[in-house]
This record gives C-alpha cells, structure tokens and sequence, in this order.
C-alpha cells in the first residue's frame, strides 16, 4: 500500500497525488461481487465512503448505530477484501464520516420513495459519534447511479484528494501552544534545527494535525520539494515488502531521497525490533544530509522501552516535545470554531456543555459537534443546552472507557518491560516491586475491583499489601517522587499519566 505521499512533477506543479483511489474502487467492486448485488446497494451504495491511510482502509458510514450494525454484518467479508487488495496486514474500521450522511441524505431527497432508504436514515445519529483521525482525506465514495444525472450531486461524490489539516486551524492554549511553534518554525525551515522533532501525547490530542499541518506548510513553503508523510507501521510494511522482494536498493533510494520525512505513531515500533535498525539507519542518513525529520508517538522516547538504544538517542538528539490535552478555555475555542465553520447555530451554555463534558479527547469533542450537526441538520433548529444534554447522553457514557485489570498489567508490563507472569506472581524482587505498587494502584483508580479482588490476581496478596500500595503510590504523588525504568528516573506523576492515556485508548 501507498503511503500518503506528495510530490513535485518535473513542471514543478504542488498537486498531492493520491495512489489510493484505484485500491478503494477494487475494494467496492469486489466487496459487491462477494456479498451480491442487493446487499451492497441496500448498506454500500450512496452511503459509504472508502478511505485508505497506510494499512487501515476506513468505510465512513451515516450513523454510530451503523458503525456498529455494519462491523457485525460485514467486517469479515470487508477484511477479507481488503487483504486481497492491499497485503496481508490491511485492517478494516467502520467509522462515521459526514460525508456518508450527506450522500445518504441526498439520496433521500432523490428517491424519498424507497422504502429501503427510509429504513436507513431513520437510524441516524442520536448518539455516539466520532470524527474519524483522517477524517480530511475521503479518497473516493460509492458511486450512485441513481444521482448520475444530477450534475450538482456528482460534483460532490467526486473522490478527493487527502487535505492535510492546516497550522492555522490548530487551536492553542497552555497545553499545546509550544508544539504548534515548533511546528511553525519547522515547516519554515525545514532540516535547520529540532531535527527530529518528536511528538508525544495522549490520544486525539492532535498530534497528526500538527504532522499534517507541517506537510501542508512546507509543501506551501517549497513547492518543489519531497515530501512524505505515513505511519511507522506503513514503513515496517514497505520494509518487509522489501525485503520480501528482494528490492532493498529502491526502497532506500525512496525512502533517503525525500527532503521532508514525516512519521506518525512512532509507538508502533516498539516492539518491533526489526524494523528499528532500517528505520534508525533512514532517519540517521537523512539527517545528516540536512533533510527534516518529524515524528509523533503516545510516549516519551525513554518510554518506547523496547526500542534500540542508538534509535532512541537520535530521537532525544532533536527537539522532543509534549503535547496535552487541551484545558477548558481551548476547547471552548474549538468547539466555537468548528461549529462556525459548519454554520451551525448553537447556544453559549451548549457550548460550554460539549467543552466541559468532553475533556480529555479533541476527537471525541469534534464528534460530539457533528452529533450536534446532524440534529440541526435533521430538525433545523438552534441547538440549545436541552438538546445538546439530551443529543449527547450516550455518547458521554460510550467515552467512558471500560477498563479491565489485565489493560492495567498490559500497559505496565509493556511500559516497564516485565513480564505480565512476573507481575501476577508472589516473586518479591525488586525490579517487580514498583511496577506490581503501581498496577494494583492503577486497578484500585480504574476498576471497580475491591481490595482482596485485586490482591488476589497479584500472586494471592492479602487485601491489607493493595491498601499500603494504593498509599505509598498516593504519597509518591504528592511528593513528586521518581520512579525507575530501565536506566532512567522519572517523576511518578508522568508515569501514571502515561500509563492512563494508554488505558484510555484500550
Ligand atoms: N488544538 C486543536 N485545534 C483544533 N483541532 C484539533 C486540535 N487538537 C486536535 N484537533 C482535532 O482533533 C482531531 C484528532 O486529532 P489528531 O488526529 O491530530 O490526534 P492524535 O493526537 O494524532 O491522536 P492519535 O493518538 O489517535 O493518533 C483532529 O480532527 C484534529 O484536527
């Protein structure tokens, strides 16, 4: 598969050129050959976009109901296809995306006669939405011959080109507002200073808006240079492909010819110990021949503890910089400046609701206004503090992520690369002491598991070591006190942020 990938033609023109499109139609054409002819059109057609970011090929459809519906009926044919189009690695989501809806609305409004698509539109949204991370790069809808001769409808179902989200959309606040310099000052001068600049952060927090608003800024800046943006996981693919292929020599020549590189979701090769060394080896020539790296990960370099030595020195050896989560003031700003852009007519208090209510994630935010969205759209009326409580009930409840204690012991173990039998074991050595404190802390914040419960599943512990742990950790809290990984100290306070953010994305 194609990473997201722009650059100049010889005439020196600025377009992106999007290689995603033929695998999107491949994809619907066969996903209508292998489910038939009348399922496709009843659940794909007008009502479904395809949208393909490294290994992930996204289905955009109109409602969280259908999110849902969908992924029961279909993931497995749609999974299936996807590998015979794009490699073994591809996965399926099925996600909302507004432009879904807006086809099945005006299909609607085409054929109001249909029974079938009455059956349809009346699940749309009530609750849970998300705007999809790449929500800008809709590659190419399910064409409708029933709208062909409407030239207006057309238009819109067009397959587009990935639009990068821009610096200038990126609202700031005291969380996040040295990032986006950063950025600024990268995308102006590209390979002069912070190289790499590295990102981490929890989920939705905009990590991939600053990547995409970088790409978009240089690709302004200097139009004739290469620029490449795509995840690690999608440059692991390459690389095993590669390999695979016996083509190592093109794939190096591509990957250290580019002037910018731009790589998301840096966690991912963590554990993935053999792509490390390509990677390392990429980023380090490209560097030293003045070429800018960017990157982003959930995690500080130090905390990607499986990771080579040599690999995370180069990425401390640029500029590494955290982002957080927006605080209120900023996500009134956004919740303010999206619903402008959408004109939709939405009171103060309502505002302040959807900021308050939704705070940890700005997707979550963001989908919490096309809910919002969809109900004016439906209704035509303002959306006052009413409607925005009762629009948005289930999808405040679907944000609280359940967590169980076997993600609590995942995402320690991982964090302090222990093993998850050590942990639940009764051995007492110390290199398990602080990471067992810190999980049955963790379980005693995010589950509801009582005392003995949780002394149980740590090596049949009585309920009084859960209760000096769930202390001790609360004190090291307070007093700021550090806590070793590997061979570096860190404040407690970020080590139990850390490991929450993970817990909150599951
Ligand atoms: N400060 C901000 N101002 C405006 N929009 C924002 C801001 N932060 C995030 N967003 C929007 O929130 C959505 C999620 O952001 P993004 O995909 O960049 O998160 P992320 O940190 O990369 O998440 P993940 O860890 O899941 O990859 C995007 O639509 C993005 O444009």
């Amino acid at each position: 598969m194609p990473p997201e990938w722009s650059h100049s033609s010889n005439e020196g023109s600025t377009q992106s050129i999007s290689t995603d499109r033929p695998y999107a139609e491949k994809f619907q054409q066969s996903l209508r050959q292998l489910i038939g002819e009348s399922r496709y059109q009843k659940w794909f057609q007008n009502r479904s976009t395809v949208t393909i970011h490294g290994d992930v090929l996204v289905v955009g459809v109109a409602s969280p109901f259908l999110t849902k519906w969908m992924s029961k009926e279909f993931q497995q044919p749609a999974t299936q296809i996807a590998r015979e189009c794009l490699g073994l690695a591809a996965q399926v989501r099925f996600e909302v995306d507004a432009a879904a809806a807006e086809q099945l609305s005006a299909f609607q409004s085409q054929v109001s006669s249909s029974s079938e698509v009455k059956s349809v539109v009346t699940t749309l949204p009530h609750s849970a939405n998300e705007e999809s991370k790449d929500g800008s790069s809709v590659t190419t809808a399910a064409t409708l011959p029933a709208m062909k001769k409407n030239q207006k409808i057309r238009g819109r179902l067009a397959p587009r080109r990935r639009r990068f989200a821009s610096l200038n959309d990126f609202v700031t606040g005291p969380g996040n507002h040295v990032p986006h310099a950063m950025a600024k000052i990268v995308a102006e001068h590209p390979g002069e200073q912070y190289n790499p600049l590295y990102y981490y952060g929890g989920v939705g927090i905009g990590k991939t808006h600053l990547l995409e608003g970088i790409h978009r800024e240089v690709r302004q800046n200097y139009p004739d240079w290469q620029v490449m943006s795509l995840t690690a996981e999608a440059f692991g693919n390459y690389y095993t492909k590669a390999l695979y292929e016996k083509s190592l020599p093109a794939f190096r020549k591509k990957f250290r010819a580019v002037d910018v590189l731009i790589v998301d979701d840096i966690d991912f090769l963590d554990a993935k110990k053999g792509f490390q060394e390509e990677f390392c080896h990429t980023i380090q020539e490209l560097i030293s021949y003045g070429r800018q790296v960017v990157l982003a990960a959930d995690r500080h370099p130090r905390m990607l503890t499986h990771l080579r030595p040599e690999l995370s020195t180069r990425f401390l050896s640029g500029l590494v910089t955290r982002l957080e989560s927006p605080d209120l003031e900023t996500r009134r700003e956004i919740v303010r400046r999206h619903t402008d852009k959408l004109s939709l007519p939405v009171t103060d208090d309502a505002i302040d609701f959807v900021a308050t209510k939704f705070s940890r994630n700005v997707r979550e935010l963001i989908g919490a206004i096309n809910c919002l969205q969809t109900y004016h759209h439906m209704t035509k009326r303002m959306v006052g503090i009413t409607a925005a409580r009762e629009i948005l009930r289930d999808l405040e409840r679907d944000c609280l992520k359940i967590v169980r204690t076997s993600d609590i012991q995942h995402a320690v173990c991982n964090l302090f690369g222990v093993q998850p039998e050590d942990l639940i074991s009764a051995k007492r050595s110390r290199n398990l002491s602080q990471p067992r404190m810190l999980a049955m802390y963790l379980s005693r914040q995010w589950t509801q598991a009582a005392y003995h419960e949780i002394g149980k599943q740590y090596g049949g512990r009585n309920h009084s070591t859960v209760m000096s742990a769930e202390k001790r950790m609360k004190q090291m809290l307070e007093r700021n006190e550090s806590i070793q990984i590997s061979t570096r100290k860190w404040s407690a306070q970020e080590i139990v942020s850390t490991l929450e953010e993970q817990l909150q994305v599951g």
